[in-house]
């Protein structure tokens, strides 16, 4: 039997506490509105979770932000929080036909340096407008193409294609196999066509009191009613109301509902009437990213140091994080989730044995988001032609059913970047659809 729940007087539900729902919750808060927001966790920020393991605070998920990042740092700014970056490494270390190597880092970049430069060097090309990806017609021809479908039209080197390799497997979290190159394209153009802003965007600085801060700083700007561990079941609109069920049977009545949960779990939520065709289409075939991040603490102090592998290794890359009472802390990508359990101290120490035999692991931890009921992938990389056939008809509301989240982002899409930015525009639309149906 289901429960009517007293308070259904709401202008909007938000089901997910993550970037996209918490800034969702602020904006529509800021311009008047009754939010209720639903989440499924007991705990906010979504696949970012600063938690204190191995001695000190690590980040189970996103971590890394940058001034390019356009929303991230204007929230930073917004609340005045810190920035930390990890030590410069000293140290580098890659897998090449099979065979370690090391050398200083200065030596695998004269190795690699053209690579990466050569085969996004066109990026701008294509988007001449960052972050309006749809506006030229040689994107969305591109769009088709897989990262590997435009790669064979270059030659590289043994050691430049594993090295590429590594990047892309990282970049994806998934098997770039079946990526789309204009994700690369994107980020590229995003990081002004520089190899070192690049690098920089994705792996180097971080907010210093942890990605947790952030969400508390957006959280306490949230005047609206938060219901924890509120796992959502359906979503029934029509008559110019949608009506949110919880697992544990609790009905909320709103005229609009915004759902920021991630694209691999919409197919878990029963939506009534059914979302469009294009978009189940899309909810099916899912995206890329289904890695693992993994975080060990290492006996002793180790030189800050990076190290790569191609696809098909259990980690493609790792580095030093930090140095917590005498230990080393480092932390590593690995393409699929289900190669390596970051769990395992053993099977990670025997996971950095591609590279280096003098490392002991004391402990390790992660958490495997591609098995996490509410998440079920990392950060979103699309496939072949998504960008252009699915995001616009995800951001078209069906009868006051609205979808936000960073996969849907024109900017940094998959980043928190792209939650925030897509949440923003979200609540806007909202706001005015509100305003229609008053
Ligand atoms: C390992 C990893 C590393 C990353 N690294 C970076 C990085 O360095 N930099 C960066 O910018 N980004 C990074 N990201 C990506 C970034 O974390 C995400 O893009 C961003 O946090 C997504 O925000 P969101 O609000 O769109 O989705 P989410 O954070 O997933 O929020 C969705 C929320 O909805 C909740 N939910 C889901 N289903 C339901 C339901 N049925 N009912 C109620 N609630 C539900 C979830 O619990 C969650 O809280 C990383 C992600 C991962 C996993």
């Amino acid at each position: 039997m289901q429960k009517q729940n007293q308070t259904t007087d709401f202008d909007v539900i938000i089901v997910g506490g993550g970037f996209a729902g918490l800034t969702a919750a602020r904006e529509l808060n800021m311009l008047g509105r009754k939010v209720l927001l639903l989440e499924g966790k007991d705990r906010l920020g979504g696949r970012t979770w600063t938690d204190h393991r191995l001695g000190c605070d690590l980040e189970m998920g996103g971590t890394y932000v940058h001034w390019y990042h356009p929303h991230t740092w204007a929230e930073i700014s917004r609340y005045g929080l810190e920035i930390s970056e990890a030590p410069g490494a000293k140290e580098a270390y890659w897998i090449t036909d099979g065979q370690a190597y090391s050398g200083t880092p200065a030596e695998l970049n004269s190795i690699v340096k053209e690579s990466f430069e050569y085969f996004l060097t066109k990026a701008y090309e294509y988007l001449p407008q960052p972050f309006n990806p749809l506006q030229s017609s040689s994107f969305t021809e591109m769009d088709g193409k897989s990262v590997y479908d435009f790669l064979n039209d270059f030659s590289f080197t043994n050691e430049q294609k594993d090295f590429l390799s590594s990047l892309l497997a990282i970049d994806f979290n998934g098997d770039p196999k079946e990526g789309a190159i204009t994700q690369m394209f994107r980020w590229w153009a995003f990081s002004g066509g520089n190899r070192y802003v690049f690098a920089d965007t994705v792996a180097r600085y971080k907010i210093k009191t942890g990605t947790k801060s952030l969400v508390e700083a957006i959280a306490s700007d949230v005047k609206a009613e938060i219901k924890m561990s509120a796992i959502v079941d359906s979503v029934e609109s029509g008559n110019g109301s949608v009506r949110v069920t919880t697992r544990d049977g609790e009905s909320y009545r709103a005229t609009a509902a915004i759902v920021t949960a991630p694209l691999s779990t919409l197919d878990k939520i029963d939506f009534q009437p059914p979302l469009s065709k294009t978009k189940r289409a899309f909810m099916q075939e899912k995206q890329v990213a289904k890695g693992i991040k993994v975080w060990a603490r290492i006996k002793g102090k180790v030189e800050p140091f990076v190290s790569y592998a191609p696809e098909g290794y259990p980690l493609n890359s790792v580095h030093l994080d930090n140095y917590v009472d005498g230990d080393s802390i480092i932390v590593g990508f690995g393409s699929d989730a289900g190669r390596l359990d970051a769990n395992d101290p053993k099977a990670v120490e025997a996971a950095l044995r591609h590279w280096r035999t003098d490392l002991e692991v004391i402990d390790s931890t992660g958490h495997d988001w591609a098995a996490d009921e509410l998440a079920q992938e990392t950060w979103p990389m699309l496939k072949p032609n998504q960008l252009t056939n699915y995001i616009e008809e995800m951001k078209r509301p069906e009868q006051g059913v609205f979808l936000a989240g960073t996969t849907y982002a024109n900017g940094w899409g998959g980043f928190i970047d792209g939650a925030i930015e897509n949440a923003i525009k979200t609540s806007r639309k909202v706001h005015e659809y509100l305003g229609d149906c008053k």
